[in-house]
Order: structure tokens, then C-alpha cells, then sequence
């Protein structure tokens, strides 16, 4: 299948400063495209996190532009509509599950979308299966493993079915076994993809790109030589 020419998620000459801490990010650059993995690597307090949040709307550029999907994003209403497509996995899976049981947290976005009772359960038991956390349903979420959390926080992602995957440092806290799951998990998906990692082994295994932050400038990598998926 060809892919499109146009970006998914495009950002043009942003800029952030934090009060006290000064720029974070200088005219910074980027462009997503159908069957790209980026991993994105830099310094701790380099501002990754801070790009993934601008990415999506968490906080608002002070100048620059993101565009999602061809739309340029402004509004809250035009953020939302982005963060529909493309779905951001936090770093910290406590920050993203809220709800008593692990079934009742993948299936909020579903009941949220306005998809019946049943359908959520539907949706949200095939997912949860896909992801290797079958009988995982009814578990007390907050009392998971590490590792548990960051599949159950996947699969609140992939039930809504997004375009565009962003996963900031996907690997922390988990062991090897759990890394080649989510490794092999998300290999095996069809979504373009930005991904934030210090784990060198996971992003040469994962990225078709690699980008570096620093000193506020997002600069290219050389090519890891992975090939793009198929988008089918
Ligand atoms: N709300 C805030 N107020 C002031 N400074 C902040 C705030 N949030 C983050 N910072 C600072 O901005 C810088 C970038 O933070 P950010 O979390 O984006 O970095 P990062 O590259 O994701 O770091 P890490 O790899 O450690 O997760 C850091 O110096 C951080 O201390």
C-alpha cells in the first residue's frame, strides 16, 4: 500500500519556556507520516515530555504551530478533535487509570465515545486479549505489576482506536520479559508512532527514525535502516 505524503502530526517552529526554568524547546520541527516509528531520545529534563504534552494539547505552545491530521490546532475543540486520532500513553500508568477494576478503566473511552454497555465490554475484552491480559477483567487495577499497568493503560489507548500512537518512556519500570512483550505488541501494530526512550536495545528495535532533543533543538538521527510497516 502507498503512503500518503501528507504528515499526521506536523509542528512548525515551537517554542516553550517554563517560568524559572526558561526555553525548553527552540523552534523545533517534525513531521509524523503513515508507517513511521520516531523515537525520540535526549537528557533527562531535556523537554520530551513537554513536546509529547504541546503534541497533543496538555499545554499550549507561546509560539509555533501543531497540526494534526492536516487541521492546524488552536482551540480546545481542534486539540480534541487530534487527541481523538492520536493517543498519548503517559509515562506514568498511575496518571492514566483511575477507575476500581481494569474492565471498567479500558471501557471509559468506549462509553465516553457513546458506544452501549455491552458494545464497551465488546470492544474492551477483545482488546484486552490482543494484549495478552486475558482474565485480567475484573483484577483490582492500582494492585497490578508494573508491567500489568503499562499493557492495561495500552489497551485504554488501542480501544479507542487511534491513527497515531505516543508513548513517553514505555519501558520504565519493566523488566526483559515484559519489554519484549510490549516490544513485540507494539511492532505488530499498524498505527505510526512516537515514542520517547532511554532504552537504547527497544528504540533500535522499534524506531524506522531516530531523533535527538537538546539544548532545546529536535535534530534527525541516522536512519536505524528498520523498515516501515505495512499499513493494511
Ligand atoms: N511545570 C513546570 N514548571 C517549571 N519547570 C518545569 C515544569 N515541568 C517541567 N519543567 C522542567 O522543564 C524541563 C523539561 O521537562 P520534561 O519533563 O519535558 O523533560 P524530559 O526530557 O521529559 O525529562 P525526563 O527524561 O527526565 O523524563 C525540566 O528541566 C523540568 O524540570
Amino acid at each position: 500500500m502507498a503512503y500518503s505524503n501528507q504528515p499526521l502530526i506536523k509542528i512548525e517552529d515551537l517554542h516553550y519556556a517554563y517560568p524559572r526554568r526558561g526555553n525548553v524547546l527552540n523552534a523545533v520541527n517534525f513531521a509524523l507520516y503513515e508507517g513511521e516509528r520516531v523515537v525520540i531520545n535526549g537528557d533527562n529534563g531535556a523537554g520530551k515530555t513537554t513536546l509529547l504534552h504541546l503534541i497533543v494539547g496538555l499545554k499550549k505552545a507561546k509560539r509555533g504551530q501543531v497540526f494534526g491530521f492536516g487541521q492546524a490546532c488552536h482551540s480546545e475543540k481542534e486539540f480534541n478533535q487530534l487527541r481523538a486520532k492520536a493517543g498519548l500513553l503517559f509515562q506514568d500508568p498511575d496518571d492514566q487509570l483511575f477507575c476500581p477494576t481494569v474492565l471498567e478503566d479500558v471501557m471509559f473511552g468506549p462509553l465516553n465515545l457513546g458506544f452501549n454497555k455491552q458494545q464497551a465490554i465488546d470492544k474492551s475484552i477483545k482488546i484486552l486479549k490482543k494484549l495478552g491480559m486475558e482474565g485480567f477483567e475484573s483484577r483490582i487495577t492500582h494492585q497490578l505489576s508494573g508491567g500489568e499497568k503499562r499493557m492495561v493503560t495500552l489497551a485504554t489507548v488501542l480501544v479507542m482506536e487511534p491513527q497515531v500512537l505516543i508513548l513517553d518512556e514505555p519501558t520504565n519500570a519493566l523488566d526483559e520479559k515484559a519489554k519484549a512483550r510490549l516490544l513485540n505488541v507494539l511492532l505488530a501494530l499498524p498505527q505510526a508512532m512516537i515514542i520517547i526512550s532511554h532504552d537504547k536495545l527497544f528504540s533500535a528495535q522499534l524506531a524506522t527514525r531516530n531523533m535527538n532533543l537538546e539544548n532545546g533543538f529536535l535534530t534527525e538521527q541516522t536512519n536505524t535502516g528498520q523498515q516501515h510497516k505495512e499499513v493494511v
